[in-house]
This record gives C-alpha cells, sequence and structure tokens, in this order.
C-alpha cells in the first residue's frame, strides 16, 4: 500500500498525520508513506524528526479580504497543483489524505483530478476553508465533531475522529514526569498555548508565577518556542519559584499527558482529542483569533459536558487563572467527576477507524 499524507502549517494539523502514519505502519508492515508539506511549515522539522520521507511544495492561504496577496496565491496554487502532480504520478499512491493547512489544498486537489482516491480529514467542529474547498471533490470526509457535518456534503462524511487520540493511549506518566523533572507525587497542572504558545496566556502565567510556589501542585508551564526567550527574561526577574518547570517545547507529549492531572489550554482540537481520549480535566482558554472563533465551539463541546471549563480571554488574568486551576485541583470529587465526563468524549479508537476508511477505499478503487 502507498499513501501519500499532507497536512501542514501547526501542531494541530501535522500530530494527526503522523499518529495514522504510525498506526499504518503498525497495521501493515510493507506501507510506503510520502508526507508532502511546505519549507517553512512547522512540518519540516517534525515529520523528518520521525524518519518519515517527505517533500515540499511552496504555497501560501488566501487573505480573507480582496488584495493583489490573493492573485498570487491563485498562481503559487496552480504552480503547486502542478509541482503536487508531478510528486503524485512519480511515487503513485494508492490514496491520499489531507489533515488540514493550507498544502492540503494543491495536493488533494491534484490527487482527485488524477483519479487517486482522496480524504480530508477535518479537526475542527467548524472547517476551515481548505478543508471546505477540498470537500467538492474528496470521496470523504473525515471528522472529529458531529458538528462539522453539516459544513460538508452528506454522504461523504465519516465520523472517525482523531488519530492522535489513539496515540496518547498506553503511555507511562511517570517516565513522563522524570523525563520535564516534574516530580512523581505532587498532583500536576499543564500549561500551554497550543503547538506555537499563546503571549495573553504567557502574560497570566508569569504574572501568576510567585502564588504557584505555595500551592501544593505543581506545573509544567510551556510557552511555546518563539516565546521562550521573552518568558526567561521575565523570568529572571521575578524568579522560578521551584514546583514550577518552565519549558520552549516538548516533543514526548503523550508521555506527558498520561502524568497529568489537570490540563489548562488554547482549545485546539487535536489538544482535544488528547485529552478527552485520556480523560484528563481541562481550563479550556479558545483563542479568539481563529477563523469562526472555531475555538470557542471547540471548548464548548466538552465545558457543556463538563468535561471542561471554560475561561475565555477576555477574562483571562492571574488571578482568573489560579481561582480556576484551585477549584479543580484542590476538589478531589471535582477532579473526579471531571476525568469520568472527559473520559466519555473521547474516541481512542480514532487512529483505527481512519485506517479503515482508507482501506475501504483503496478496495472500492480496485473492484
Ligand atoms: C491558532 C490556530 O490556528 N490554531 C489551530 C491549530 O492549533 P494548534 O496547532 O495549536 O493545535 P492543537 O491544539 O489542536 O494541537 C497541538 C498539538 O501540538 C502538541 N504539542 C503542543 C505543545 C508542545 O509543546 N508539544 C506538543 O507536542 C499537542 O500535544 C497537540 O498534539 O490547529 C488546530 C487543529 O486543527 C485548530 O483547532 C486550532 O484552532
Amino acid at each position: 500500500m502507498k499513501i501519500v499524507v499532507s497536512g501542514g502549517g501547526t501542531g494541530g494539523h501535522i500530530y494527526p498525520a503522523l499518529a495514522l502514519i504510525r498506526e499504518i505502519q503498525k497495521e501493515n508492515k510493507d506501507a510506503q508513506v510520502l508526507y508532502i508539506g511546505t519549507k517553512n511549515g512547522l512540518e519540516s522539522t517534525l515529520v523528518p524528526r520521525e524518519e518519515i520521507p517527505f517533500k515540499a511544495i511552496h504555497i501560501t492561504g488566501f487573505k480573507r479580504k480582496l488584495s493583489l496577496d490573493n492573485i498570487k496565491t491563485v498562481l503559487r496554487f496552480l504552480k503547486g497543483v502542478r509541482d503536487s502532480k508531478r510528486m503524485l504520478k512519480e511515487f503513485q499512491p494508492d490514496i491520499v489524505i489531507g489533515t488540514g493547512g493550507y498544502v492540503c489544498g494543491p495536493v488533494v486537489y491534484a490527487a482527485s483530478k488524477l483519479n487517486i482516491p482522496t480524504i480530508v480529514h477535518e479537526q475542527n467542529s467548524v472547517p476551515g476553508l481548505t478543508n471546505k474547498f477540498l470537500s467538492r471533490y474528496v470521496n470523504k470526509v473525515a471528522i472529529c465533531f458531529e458538528e462539522a457535518r453539516e459544513h460538508f456534503p452528506n454522504e461523504k462524511v465519516e465520523f472517525t475522529g482523531n488519530p492522535r487520540a489513539s496515540e496518547v493511549m498506553g503511555k507511562d506518566g511517570i517516565r513522563g514526569r522524570l523525563s520535564a523533572g516534574l516530580s512523581t507525587t505532587m498532583p500536576a497542572v499543564l500549561i500551554f498555548g497550543g503547538s506555537r504558545g499563546a503571549r495573553p496566556i504567557n502574560d497570566a502565567v508569569v504574572k501568576a508565577l510567585s502564588e504557584f510556589a505555595d500551592k501544593p501542585y505543581q506545573v509544567l508551564y510551556i510557552t511555546g518556542d518563539v516565546h521562550f526567550k521573552d518568558v526567561q527574561n521575565e523570568v529572571e526577574l521575578i524568579g522560578n519559584p521551584k514546583n514550577v518547570v518552565i519549558k520552549p517545547f516538548i516533543h514526548n507529549m503523550p508521555e506527558i499527558l498520561a502524568g497529568i492531572d489537570l490540563v489548562v489550554s488554547r482549545a485546539g482540537a487535536t489538544t482535544l482529542a488528547e485529552i478527552t481520549s485520556l480523560g484528563i480535566p481541562s481550563i479550556l482558554i479558545p483563542s479568539p483569533y481563529v477563523t469562526n472563533n472555531h475555538q470557542e465551539k471547540n471548548a464548548r463541546s466538552l465545558s457543556d459536558h463538563g468535561a471542561a471549563e471554560l475561561l475565555l480571554e477576555k477574562d483571562l488574568n492571574s488571578k482568573s487563572l489560579i481561582q480556576h486551576i484551585d477549584k479543580i485541583i484542590l476538589d478531589d470529587e471535582n477532579l473526579r467527576m471531571m476525568k469520568i465526563k472527559a473520559k466519555k468524549l473521547g474516541v481512542p479508537d480514532s487512529a483505527h477507524r481512519l485506517y479503515k476508511l482508507m482501506k475501504q477505499l483503496i478496495k472500492g478503487k480496485q473492484k
């Protein structure tokens, strides 16, 4: 079986792709995979790190307003389609799957024009522009929130969940804690702002640092690579409490999550798939800067079921942050109930479901 996977820009599109590739390699030792991404996206570092063959095309996203840049984007899209066609003809995949981000546009479109079976995987409750555009051309649209169904041609939609929900299962939380320098006995809170970090969350956490010092729990705080230096400079002035570990980025997130009692984060769809699969209570601070405010909708699908607390960015400051954390982590019964409710929303067999859908499509084509 030969598979092309494409998805990029941010971790939320790349990690599901990597999780799917690992599932394919586990279930089919002879499978050959090619990942098509961009040179500038996070995928250009994350994918080769996993020793997965990687090729890049050049593409940028559309601006929502009319501009000269959009004309350039159309020209780049057409070139991207030509480049993708060349790569696809050379690799001869049985199927092409896109997991979101601009780069999927030309790759998946080119595949459909070459009559190769195609799937797009939509992680969010409200789809992005690229997946909506592609849904007209692909064979199947795999979704992770029932709310996404209405945005796509109904006959193409299959609920699979997010493969990353499978990948985080069965990991050793003690190893995770030790790898990050956390104690193995104290309750642990993980704070991060999605795959790239978020300045408003960083501002609130830095202001809260001195208060964390007296708490009976520990904090693993991930700043995001680009924000790390700024945070470090501020922390040098105010001091770093012993029970707070600060890191720029974490590469072994599944292991880390296995050892965490409470997550505070943005409401990116892949993060939510991970924490529901594991049944981790959360405080979600949706990014208000995303298309159609989709993170708030993602977040509400957990908070409406008591699996998470919603903290809107407009209400976020060091005080509200600590109050929300204390309310959950210092109340065993609350923590226990939220765990159960989060777990109920998880789809831990997502990777297998998506792989099964791929096999069905390939089989259908061979008939
Ligand atoms: C600003 C923006 O457009 N964000 C979108 C992006 O978010 P973003 O890229 O932040 O994605 P998610 O929160 O969904 O996923 C982040 C991923 O990065 C991992 N991780 C994070 C930090 C770290 O140090 N190490 C690490 O491995 C997480 O475990 C997770 O697997 O894609 C998501 C999925 O389509 C969308 O829902 C988000 O709205």
